[in-house]
């Protein structure tokens, strides 16, 4: 008999995923991890790590699964947190729920579930895991959107490697939410109509600025409106003497001088600010709510712009580079000098967009037939061929 460790959240998702395993003939084991504890800078007043690891008891204890508490805190302090604070200081935008399934539950929990005898980890993620051959006729992993298209979580474990994916099941993937919550319902667990997470194992648990301000210092400065009429787009655009060329242009981000626009209020601080970010400015007497359409960490300056249309935040054009790129399908990658027409997303739940990648000698252009919005540094743009996920990268 196979033996899985799942990883129970006190969700509804990975408590169908546990009973779906069960029912599939394997020995399951429940594991609750606890990542993230400081009360401080909770949502509520409540310790929700508390009441979701009594929550992933309670479903243990009905499904009549061994359960356990792990305590990865400190592994989630080191990999994640440190992290989210160094991107928001370099005035980036770091996405630290792909980044904790690659570092924690398909790195330090995978491990800790091999060592308990564990031939698995399953997760209650929408996302399909698949199998085919490469041309030499070896078997490869595939990640699959899930079949609940809007749900499809693929894009959080965008930065999986073929050995993580050989040892991952995703159980829940080819039903839907309303599907899952059903189930949960019929078995009469205590999750079946627990709200959802949002998706997201941290920032759904924590206020962002409270969070950023426990290491962040605040400092004054100040937000500049930048007229609509200045943009990349109104730059003037050369004449290109080849695609590589027009590809390097365009994935330039736009600089924005305090002499672009007038000073309309003040911040506390441009590293607590991202890029198509409208909450916080605090800013009135326009007709349209203004967006962060730029921040300057070195400066402390934040650009804005009226409207979600404001030329500002859109962008064909992105590059990521050698380093920070992943394939997925390692079989599919791109030598340098060859493209590949795919679909492609810069965010979670963003329809997927038509983009050609470009591979050349010290990375990857993205160039997507539409403009994008607030195309934001340190997130992951992640690839598609139909229903498959081949790869991902961070934006430079
Ligand atoms: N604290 C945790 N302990 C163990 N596993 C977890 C934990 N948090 C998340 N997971 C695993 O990662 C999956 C995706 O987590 P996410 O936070 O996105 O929750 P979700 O999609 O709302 O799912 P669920 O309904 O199971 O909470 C979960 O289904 C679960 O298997």
């Amino acid at each position: 008999m196979k033996r899985v460790v799942v990883g129970l959240s006190g969700g509804v998702d990975s408590s169908v995923a546990a009973y779906l395993l069960q029912q599939q003939g394997y020995e399951v084991i429940g594991l609750f991890m606890k990542n993230w504890h400081d009360d401080s800078v909770t949502i509520s007043n409540e310790c929700p790590w508390l009441e979701d690891s009594n929550d992933a008891m309670l479903v243990a204890e009905k499904l009549g699964i061994p359960f356990q508490v792990v305590d990865l805190s400190k592994e989630y302090q080191d990999r994640i947190v440190d992290y989210m604070f160094k991107e928001y200081e370099l005035g980036r935008t770091p996405n630290p729920d792909v980044l904790c399934n690659r570092e924690i539950k398909f790195d330090v929990f995978m491990k800790i579930a091999l060592s308990l005898g564990a031939d698995y980890v399953a997760t209650g993620h929408y996302c399909r895991r698949g199998i085919t051959q490469d041309t030499n006729g070896n078997e490869v992993y595939q990640l699959k959107a899930g079949v609940d298209n809007n749900k499809d979580q693929s894009y959080f474990l965008c930065q999986l490697s073929q050995e993580q994916l050989s040892k991952a099941l995703f159980p829940i993937g080819e039903l839907t939410k309303p599907e899952v919550r059903e189930i949960a319902k019929e078995l009469d667990l205590v999750t079946a109509d627990k709200k959802d997470s949002q998706g997201l194992c941290f920032i759904g648990k924590v206020r962002l600025p409270e969070f950023l301000q426990q290491k962040l210092q605040p400092k004054e400065g100040v937000i500049v409106q930048v007229p609509n009429t200045f943009d990349g787009y109104t730059r003037k655009i050369p004449v290109f003497e080849n695609k590589l060329e027009e590809l390097a242009f365009h994935s330039q981000k736009y600089t924005y001088s305090v002499a672009n626009g007038k000073i309309v209020g003040k911040h506390q601080g441009a590293h607590y600010f991202t890029k198509g970010q409208r909450k916080g400015l605090a800013v009135g007497g326009t007709q349209e709510p203004l967006f962060v359409i730029e921040t300057d960490v070195n400066e402390n300056v934040i650009y804005a712009g009226e409207g979600k249309n404001h030329p500002g935040l859109y962008r064909k054009v992105l590059f990521v580079s050698n380093e920070e790129l992943h394939w997925i399908r390692e079989d599919l990658a791109l030598e340098i000098g060859d493209s590949m027409e795919v679909l492609a997303r810069i965010r979670y739940r963003q329809p997927l967009e038509k983009a050609t990648l470009y591979q050349v000698p010290n990375g990857m252009y993205v160039e997507f037939e539409n403009p994008q919005s607030a195309i934001q540094e340190g997130q992951f743009v992640a690839w598609h061929l139909e229903d498959e996920l081949l790869g991902s990268g961070v934006i430079a």
